[in-house]
């Protein structure tokens, strides 16, 4: 098992009333897995990526990550485990405004203390599949939306984490760029990567292996209502 949500609860506090986020959330993804989240806008499909990526905590519940207690460790500890195992494509790509395309893309290597030729033919390879090598040295502000979710999605395949975090992973993107990013994901998966995405898109839905649908953050069978 890779990850595993035991009733995890989330709420905010407005105007003295508790409004849950999640509600007694239970979830098991097992190493490998291509899943899928589903649900209407506000159902808290970004709150769960949020908590499952560590960017976010929670309120009650228990979280183990490769059986790990990450609700019982500390800040530290939980930096770690995210920066060796877990990547992001999310809605705003969240790239660095000062940094070029090639050192966006490089950023997570050095944070991995990747030797330095290394860096440069992960990075050049990674460039070459995603056909930006023209835009290397343009900055984030010099790309088009679409350009800048490629390179987002470039950062994150570069480390091959163990989860990859996807949210909207081709909100900005044609039908053609989509099918790139899908194409790659699997290819990813495929290799070893256990991918969780957050999507309104039946077509991305369909790459994955199961999915799931959320509902005022808690799971539903009943995806119509
Ligand atoms: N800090 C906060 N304070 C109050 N409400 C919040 C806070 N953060 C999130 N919410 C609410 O939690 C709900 C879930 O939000 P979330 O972004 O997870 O939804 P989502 O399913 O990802 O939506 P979308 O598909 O539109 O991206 C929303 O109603 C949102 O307004």
């Amino acid at each position: 098992m890779l990850l595993q949500l035991e009733n995890i609860y989330k709420w905010v506090q407005q105007a003295g009333n508790r409004i849950y986020l999640l509600k007694h959330l239970n979830l098991e993804v097992a190493e490998g897995e291509f899943l899928s989240v589903m649900g209407p806008s506000g159902s808290g499909k970004s709150t769960l990526l949020n908590v499952i990526g560590l960017l976010d905590n929670f309120d009650e519940g228990a979280y183990y990550f490769q059986g790990q207690a990450v609700h019982e460790m500390r800040d530290k500890q939980r930096a770690r485990l995210q920066k060796d195992h877990i990547s992001f494509v999310f809605q705003a790509y969240h790239l660095i405004d000062e940094l070029t395309v090639y050192e966006n893309i490089e950023t997570p290597l050095l944070y991995q203390k990747v030797p330095s030729p290394e860096r440069k033919a992960l990075v050049g390879d990674i460039l070459d599949r995603f056909n930006i090598v023209g835009k290397k040295d343009l900055f984030p502000s010099q790309l088009s939306g679409g350009q800048q979710q490629l390179v987002g999605v470039a950062r994150a395949l570069i480390s091959k984490p163990k989860l990859l975090l996807a949210d909207e992973p081709t909100g900005n993107l044609n039908s053609r760029q989509s099918k790139e990013i899908m194409d790659l994901f699997r290819e990813l998966n495929q290799d070893g990567t256990t991918i969780l995405q957050a999507t309104h898109s039946e077509f991305n839905a369909s790459y994955g292996s199961r999915i799931l649908h959320l509902l005022d953050g808690s799971w539903t069978d009943n995806p119509e209502l």
